[in-house]
């Protein structure tokens, strides 16, 4: 600790504060030696006329010569347990590792927020008006919305205006003049209740078979060690998984009902019917943390993670920065995702980072797939990653027999997209009763529009992409920027009118065809534009268990996760819609995705069967499918890395330069390419077009670097970029080991 006597007399300190702004180096503040400071201190700070939460990242100053007297003073310590020390060396790894200033780190650490209103956030707790029903109005002549408010409060404890609300579909203003009028009562209760705890044995508990059985040993005996081991629970769809680990749940928390436990999913949708089984399993819901979250329950989770009064969080890739008291335990389901990328700001990938993080925290990790990814299968084989496998489904299911249909000779009417034989099979599957799944992986209704007359194809203004009809809506959307438009009556070129027609097939056409052809069948059409939140989506699987639809069209949404005990037929519209893009990835997440959408049929008592569109049923991807050998399929795969010296037997490094003016764009791209670094354990290529060469009216152009794999490749990068120096109006994106090609 450095100190020494300021002006007054009185000794104070230098500390470095890490910021959630864009820097990579912490700033030194001065505060009085007597404050009690701590590694990690969450602290307010001013910062020009801002006031900002930063972290003691030291307790000295950095190495920057600046006098005391050029310093400011940290405005107080605040009332929050300091940041960890694994999570601090997390955000150290995390800029390191993926190139980017520290700061950037930070900001996810804080959650939402960077500036006020992350101070408030550890102000007292925020109280909230909450609403109840005391009195007995049932001899009250009352409006229908009122009485809806009534039922939604009746014999409930008093809650959140806004959530009483939205129980009784009405709007706030109704709830507010009803207390005005005290009919209803209102008292102002603290924002932060508390979680509930866990009933370990109370609710439904399955009796684990054999293999789950082990399997579970084998994670609560390291859980029990408290040591760090990684997992890979390999299991086929529907083996049960989820209860291997909810099983690994409840033995941390039997054993320290401190424990904390994170768990990742990689997409929102997918919590609805996730969290319906938790609360199953543990009588009480666990705390939510993603996009759909709203900022006064960021606020309570966030809070409770630091304290230790939340045990359980289910969230998204971001969940992983959260500030936890006592982390035991990390899942991160169906681990083999793509989403777990994140493609914008800090380019992490989670799963790896939650490797990392366990690592660092000293807590086992469980990684969980059908379909692991091909770097978790090496990690196995390389033994650094226990293998845990289940190779049954649960129960008396059996896994569903797959087959192609050759598009080419078994090909649909002109205009549509259901061969005759799928048709057949979806029929027959109505007669019996039993539910249908569509997989088609567009969303819209169409991804061209193109005009008869004179061939000019829809195009958004700002992207090189076309864009994606959503009849429905009357729309024109492009689904890299958002830009929207009405439907056009006549070509914006040759203005020729009802000249334009739709090409290809999204999920909303082919929904139209579907009802035309079964138009006794309730069907229902998921896609991320249509499903915008955890209880829209949630509200359909509702009605899909209820047994209300018959026939489900969806993307990708719809094919992993999900357990819908009648549905036994899964139609695969275009299996080879995902090998068509072809980067080095391609193959084993089209052999991913196909092998967990049809993981989705006959789950339960009835067989299940898929059939596969294909126009090229002898690829390989297709062939492991109808094979059931998926083992040699992705042995292959792991040869093909390691000749060409891909991931992760080499290394990738992609540099994205952007900007509006593309003479400048290509010239720092040439600099860039001049002073690249060339070796024979590093070669750089490019620059080239990005294939997608416009977004947001952004010109841009990608380099690749690929070396070996013993090669520290963040150090040279960062050299690299400094030899050209930062150019206005172009900036230059860093991907580390990129998922993205486009
Ligand atoms: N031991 C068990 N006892 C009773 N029910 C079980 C048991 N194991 C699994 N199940 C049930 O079997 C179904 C499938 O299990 P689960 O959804 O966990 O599979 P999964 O391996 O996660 O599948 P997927 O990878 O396809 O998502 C669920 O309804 C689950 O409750
Ligand atoms: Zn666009």
């Amino acid at each position: 600790m450095t100190s020494q006597e300021n002006l007054f007399g009185s000794s104070i300190q230098r500390l470095s504060i890490l910021l959630p702004l864009p820097f990579s180096d912490p700033y030194d503040y001065l505060c009085p030696e007597t404050c009690k400071i701590e590694l990690g201190s969450y602290v307010e700070v001013p910062l020009g006329s801002r006031r900002l939460v930063g972290v003691v990242w030291a307790l000295e100053g950095s190495d920057n010569h600046l006098p005391d007297d050029k310093l400011k003073s940290i405005l107080r310590v605040l009332d929050s347990p300091p940041m960890e020390e694994s999570l601090r060396r997390l955000v150290d790894f995390t800029a390191t590792y993926t190139i980017s200033p520290k700061g950037n780190v930070m900001k996810m650490c804080l959650g939402l927020f960077g500036g006020k209103d992350g101070v408030e956030r550890f102000d007292h707790r925020p109280m909230l008006q909450h609403v109840s029903l005391l009195h007995d109005l049932s001899a009250h002549r009352l409006t229908e919305k009122r009485r809806a408010v009534v039922d939604a409060l009746n014999g409930l404890p008093p809650m959140p205006i806004s959530a009483a609300s939205e129980q009784a579909g009405v709007s706030q203003s109704i709830i507010r003049a009803m207390i005005k009028q005290g009919l209803l009562d209102s008292i102002d209760l603290p924002l932060d209740s508390p979680f509930e705890t866990a009933q370990l044995r109370g609710g439904e508990h399955p009796k684990l078979s054999e293999e789950q059985q082990t399997a579970s040993d084998a994670i609560i005996k390291t859980l029990r060690q408290k040591t760090y081991e990684c997992f890979l629970l390999e299991g086929v769809t529907g083996s049960g998984k989820t209860e291997v680990y909810f099983e690994a749940i409840t033995d941390v928390l039997e054993q320290d009902q401190s424990a904390q436990i994170l768990v990742l999913l990689p997409e929102i949708a997918l919590t609805s019917q996730w969290l319906g089984r938790f609360e199953d399993r543990f009588g009480v819901k666990p705390a939510e943390w993603h996009s759909d979250v709203g900022a006064a329950e960021k606020r309570r989770v966030w809070r409770a993670a630091g304290k230790g009064n939340v045990q359980v969080i289910v969230g998204a890739r971001s969940s992983l920065y959260l500030p936890f008291k006592n982390l035991s335990l990390i899942i991160v389901d169906e681990e083999h995702d793509p989403s777990f990328k994140q493609e914008e700001g800090v380019m992490y990938h989670a799963r790896d980072m939650a490797v990392t993080r366990a690592f660092l925290q000293n807590c086992p990790v469980v990684l969980a797939s059908a379909t692991p990814s091909l770097e978790s299968l090496i990690n196995v084989k390389n033994e650094r990653y226990h293998h845990l496998t289940l190779l049954e489904r649960h129960g008396s299911a059996t896994l569903p027999d797959i087959q192609a249909i050759d598009m080419r000779i078994d090909a649909p009417p002109a205009g549509q997209w259901l061969s005759p034989k799928l048709m057949e099979k979806i029929t027959e599957n109505l007669v019996k009763g039993d539910q249908t799944a569509l997989f088609l992986n567009r969303r819209g209704y169409a991804p061209l529009t193109l005009c008869r007359t004179c061939g000019h194809r829809v195009e958004c203004p700002h992207c090189s992409a076309w864009l994606v009809e959503h009849r429905g809506r009357q729309r024109l959307q492009c689904h890299h920027c958002g830009f929207d438009m009405p439907t056009l009556e006549a070509c914006p070129d040759c203005e020729t009118e009802d000249s334009l027609v739709a090409c290809g097939p999204g999920v909303e056409r082919l929904g139209e065809e579907v009802v035309t052809l079964f138009p006794e069948a309730q069907v229902a059409v998921l896609a991320s534009d249509t499903m915008t939140s955890v209880s829209k989506m949630a509200a359909v699987v509702a009605q899909i268990e209820a047994g209300e639809i018959d026939i489900i069209i969806g993307t990708q949404m719809i094919t992993k996760g999900y357990h819908f005990p009648k549905l036994t037929l899964v139609g695969v519209i275009d299996a080879d819609l995902g090998l068509r893009g072809g980067d080095m990835r391609a193959g084993e997440r089209t052999y991913q995705q196909l092998v967990q959408v049809s993981g989705r049929a006959g789950r339960a008592e009835r067989k299940g069967r898929v059939y596969l569109q294909s126009f090229e049923p002898e690829h390989p991807v297709v062939q492991a499918l109808l094979t059931g050998d998926g083992a040699t399929y992705m042995a292959a795969e792991i040869e093909a890395r390691r000749t060409y010296a891909m991931p992760p037997f080499g290394k990738l490094v992609a540099l994205i330069l952007s900007g509006e003016d593309v003479k400048k764009v290509i010239d720092v791209g040439r600099q860039l390419a001049a002073k690249a670094p060339h070796s024979d354990q590093v070669k750089v290529m490019g620059p080239a077009p990005a294939p997608m060469t416009k977004i947001r009216g952004h010109f841009r152009y990608r380099l690749l670097l690929h070396a070996s794999k013993k090669t520290a490749v963040q150090p040279l990068v960062k050299e690299w970029i400094a030899a050209i120096g930062t150019v206005k109006g172009v900036k230059i994106k860093i991907d580390i080991d990129p998922y993205s090609f486009f």
